[in-house]
């Protein structure tokens, strides 16, 4: 097993950086299905951390407590500062807020134009955007970041899969938001889509200094994106280390992540 060390990031130790998520011991059961069972993660300032864990690992779960939709049994969450169980509705919404979210599968509304689309977030979090009379200069930005600025008035259906997905990337960006979080972000994506996926995430961060966390099963984009992956095995973070630490690493739990 690799222990959580302070791993160089650019030029300076992830230790100076200052922690965005910090996650310590966390807990969720259901029943005897004991998904959590002492989890620690630290998501630091610009970081692109990936988590990756087998299907039913219990990633979904994390976020969720994450975000404050579900209660851990034990632990202590906090994001930007805040710690997640002193919250009510109102300030986590203020919270959610400063989180971008890309689910898995792009989730556009199908029968709402890409304009509507990315309008959405803008609704739901008012508060944060203030009194706005023209939405068009966000949209368009956030379709340009994506390179997509022409898709403005098209339907969801008429976008190819990737397009799809670089749409909800952008709807992601719309409130400017301080952390991303990615849900398998390439899944379902030819390998050509996918680098061009990986690539945007990139630049985005580097655009608006993002920190993000990926949750992916894809090795090649956890080695592209990644400065630092952890496992979730048994409900743990079991091994944590860069892709090429990690894949050096002789432990049989570690190697079954990286065999293709
Ligand atoms: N609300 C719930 N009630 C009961 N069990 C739940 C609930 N939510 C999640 N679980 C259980 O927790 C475990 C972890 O689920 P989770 O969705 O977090 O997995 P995951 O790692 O995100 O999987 P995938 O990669 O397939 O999305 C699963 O066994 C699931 O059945």
């Amino acid at each position: 097993m690799i222990m959580e060390k302070e791993i160089a990031v650019g030029p300076e130790s992830v230790k100076e950086k200052k922690v965005i998520i910090d996650i310590k011991g966390l807990y969720k059961s259901f029943g005897e299905n004991h998904v959590l069972n002492g989890f620690n993660m630290k998501l630091y300032e610009g970081e692109n951390l990936v988590v990756m864990g087998k299907s039913g690992s219990g990633k979904s779960v994390m976020i969720k407590c994450l975000v404050g939709l579900m209660e851990p049994d034990k632990g202590y969450v906090s994001v930007m500062e805040h710690d997640i169980s002193t919250l009510d509705q109102e300030s986590l919404d203020v919270l959610r807020a400063d989180i971008g979210f890309l689910f898995q599968g792009s989730a556009l509304y199908d029968s709402m134009t890409v304009r509507e689309n990315l309008e959405f977030p803008m609704r739901r979090h008012r508060k944060k955007l203030g009194d706005i009379e023209d939405t068009t200069p966000f949209v368009m930005e956030a379709l340009e970041s994506v390179g997509l600025e022409h898709t403005m008035e098209l339907m969801p259906a008429e976008l190819s899969g990737g397009m799809k997905r670089r749409v909800a990337l952008a709807r992601a960006i719309i409130l400017r938001p301080k952390i991303i979080f990615y849900d398998e972000p390439t899944s379902g994506l030819d390998p050509i889509t996918s680098k061009e996926i990986i690539e945007l995430m990139r630049s985005i961060q580097k655009k608006y200094g993002t920190s993000s966390l990926i949750i992916t099963h894809d090795v090649d984009c956890a080695r592209v994106i990644s400065e630092r992956i952890i496992l979730l095995v048994d409900g743990v973070n079991y091994a944590e280390g860069s892709y090429h630490e990690l894949i050096k690493s002789k432990d049989a739990k570690v190697q079954a992540f990286f065999k293709k």
